[in-house]
């Protein structure tokens, strides 16, 4: 597959590698004001920031090149890249994490959310740890957590580093130098503590699953999530 990389920092430069590995061929790394011909790919990854990842997302749809976004902090446009998607019968797919590990993790939250429901002793909180070049604060992946927390009880929203709402999640945003990722979610009572946890050691499990994801969607129509590629049930 020809691929684009749309960003070229830290994660632009591990799919390179990881895509070069399984057979493939970048054919464009865009940074900030480079200007693209994106119909040179068959497909575009987009691991870039969030004030440009809507624009690359809808340069890719405009031209009927699917798309495998995993930028974060841009959500608030989410809404507009599927309905663009949609109207252009074009291929999408976004993910606040690309990894198996946390992909599986996910699930295990709802599930978890489920079993605590109707346990009032116990109190939810979440942490996130990443590297201090992070821009957005929480994390993609703890607002994916969180959301999957409020579908699967009273909880009804998140608060960063506060805890203002009876039914709100807080969640703490930590940043370290080097760290990848850990995201953790506790439940505390006064008698025990229940904590499941996922640490990612290295970006190499988030750009596998971008390669996959694009490896996945070629040829496909829709807006699609890692549920879809991973056949998680
Ligand atoms: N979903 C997932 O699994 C994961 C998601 N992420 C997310 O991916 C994003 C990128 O992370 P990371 O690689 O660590 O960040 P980096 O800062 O290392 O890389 C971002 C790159 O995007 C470039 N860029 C800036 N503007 C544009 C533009 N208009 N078009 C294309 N590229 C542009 C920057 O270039 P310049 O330096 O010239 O400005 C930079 O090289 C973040 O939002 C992060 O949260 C990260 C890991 C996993
Ligand atoms: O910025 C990062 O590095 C990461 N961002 C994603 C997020 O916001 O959840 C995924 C991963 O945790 C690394």
């Amino acid at each position: 597959m020809k691929i684009a990389l749309l960003g070229y920092g830290r994660m632009g430069k591990e799919i390179e590698q990881i895509a070069i590995s399984r057979g493939h061929e970048i054919v464009i790394k865009k940074d900030v004001n480079d200007v693209i011909d994106i119909n040179l790919a068959d497909v575009a990854i987009d691991f870039s920031v969030p004030s440009s990842a809507f624009n690359n997302i809808a340069n890719c749809i405009k031209n009927n090149v699917p798309v495998i976004s995993g930028t974060t902090g841009w959500l608030d446009k989410y809404k507009d890249a599927v309905a663009l998607c949609e109207e252009k019968k074009g291929a999408f797919i976004y993910a606040s994490n690309f990894s198996l590990g946390v992909n599986i993790f996910f699930e295990l939250n709802k599930q978890l959310a489920k079993m605590m429901s109707n346990l009032e002793d116990y109190n939810i909180s979440m942490e996130e740890i990443h590297h201090t070049k992070k821009l957005d604060a929480p994390s993609g992946t703890a607002i994916t957590l969180a959301e999957g927390i409020i579908d699967n009880s009273s909880k009804t929203m998140w608060e960063l580093d506060k805890k203002t709402v009876e039914h709100s999640i807080p969640i703490t945003a930590k940043r370290i130098p080097e760290v990848p990722g850990t995201h953790t979610v506790w439940y505390n009572s006064e008698v025990d503590t229940i904590e499941i946890k996922h640490t990612a050691h290295n970006r190499k499990g988030f750009a596998l699953g971008a390669v996959v994801a694009a490896e996945w969607i070629l040829g496909k129509t829709g807006v699609f999530s890692m549920k879809d590629v991973l056949n998680i049930r």
